[in-house]
């Protein structure tokens, strides 16, 4: 198998850097328009100083879920309105959303996450589910965006939980990736991992557990600052190449199959993941000081390390057998762990997570 790295054509954070994005569009496409989340909508774009009319950008609220009959509305609109480039503007749904449409239509995408939630802006996969919400499947486009944008004034604005869940997502990459290495699994575009997918990954973690605390306290305050800064790029950019150039293992998986738990679902994606981490620290006999390492990070940041932290207080042992067993489908990159992976072993793993997680309390 190959190595295989795959990127975004350009990257840009800063505060203000929302007042680029005319600029940006332009030198993709003759019409853009923006798919923003409703909160992007009233929150982000009507305060920007930026005229979008004047510049001729057209503005479409996103429907609430990254799904088929959102999906065929968008390419409508995309054709109806001779629309060369797509903005995708909110959280992972509404950006995913966008990422899809825009490579069915075969025209330039921009992504700006309004929050630094997931590692989704810099992919070139995309998450699609019904319209009830149920997940469905990835969808892989054939390159990653041409933009992602970053305002790290927007982002520090949002409500302090976005960015911390997107630490959570950031988390699963180092760990994540060693374990693809270990086992020489292929990564999320198709091939072995590079140095460089390695390298990122590493950086990544290390900025969350040198800076993510501080960003949590500046987001608190609604400021930016340089930890904030380092966090957002951690959080998108270096989650984001991570996972795509190293690959993705236990986390990941064991958030899948928790999803699989309705108590679950008003929890984020990465407060899942992070819980993922820590039962996947359990499952591959990690060493006690990078479980305690990771531990003592998510309770300073405010990440759950426990079921209960996850609405499980009360979960039954058949429906946690149940996640369990969802998490090891075959399909399913908890594969990609050393060993021969089970849902009796993945189970295990989740209850010492939690039981480690409660005795530190
Ligand atoms: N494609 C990928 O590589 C990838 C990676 C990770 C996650 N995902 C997907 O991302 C999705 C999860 O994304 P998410 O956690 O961002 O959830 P989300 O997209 O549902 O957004 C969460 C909420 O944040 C609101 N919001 C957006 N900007 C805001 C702002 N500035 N202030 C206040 N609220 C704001 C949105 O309106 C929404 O209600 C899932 O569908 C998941 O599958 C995809
Ligand atoms: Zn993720």
């Amino acid at each position: 198998m190959l190595k295989k790295a795959v990127f975004p054509s350009k990257y840009l954070q800063g505060a203000g850097a929302l007042t680029e994005l005319p600029a940006l569009c332009a030198a993709l496409g003759s019409r853009a328009m923006i798919l923003a989340s409703p909160t992007a909508a009233s929150q982000v774009l009507a305060k920007a100083r930026v005229d979008w009319a004047a510049e001729g950008i057209a503005i479409e609220v996103f429907q609430g879920e990254c799904c088929e009959e959102e999906l065929a509305r968008v390419a409508e609109l995309i054709k109806r309105k001779k629309i060369t480039v797509l903005v995708g503007m909110g959280g992972g749904k509404t950006i995913d959303t966008a990422k899809i449409a825009a490579d069915r239509a075969r025209i330039a995408v921009v992504v700006v996450p309004t929050i630094a939630s997931t590692d989704a802006p810099t992919s070139g996969c995309a998450v699609l589910y019904s319209k009830d919400g149920i997940f469905d499947k990835v969808f892989y486009q054939r390159s990653n965006p041409d933009a992602v944008l970053v305002d790290t004034a927007v982002i520090a604005a949002a409500p302090t939980r976005f960015l911390v869940s997107g630490m959570g997502d950031a988390l699963a990459t180092w760990f994540e990736a060693q374990s693809c290495v270990r086992t020489t699994s292929v990564n999320e575009c198709g091939g072995l991992c590079t140095a460089a997918g390695l390298s990122i990954a590493r950086l990544c973690y290390d900025t969350l557990l040198s800076y993510g605390d501080a960003a949590r306290i500046a987001n608190d305050q609604h400021v930016v600052t340089p930890a904030l800064e380092r966090i957002v790029e951690a959080n998108i950019l270096l989650s984001g190449l991570g996972f795509e150039s190293a690959g993705l293992a236990a986390a990941h998986a064991i958030h899948n199959g928790l999803t699989a738990l309705p108590e679950t679902h008003a929890f984020y994606h990465g407060e899942k993941v992070a819980f993922g981490v820590l039962a996947g620290l359990q499952l591959s006999d990690a060493a006690p000081a990078d479980v305690d390492a990771v531990y003592t990070f998510c309770e300073k940041v405010g990440l759950p390390t426990t079921l209960a932290a996850l609405g499980l207080a009360k979960v039954s042992p058949q429906a946690l057998a149940k996640a369990a067993a969802m998490a090891c489908a075959p399909e399913q990159s908890i594969h990609h762990e050393a060993g021969t992976i089970t849902p009796e072993k993945t189970l295990a793993a989740m209850i010492a997570a939690d039981a480690i997680g409660r005795s530190r309390q």
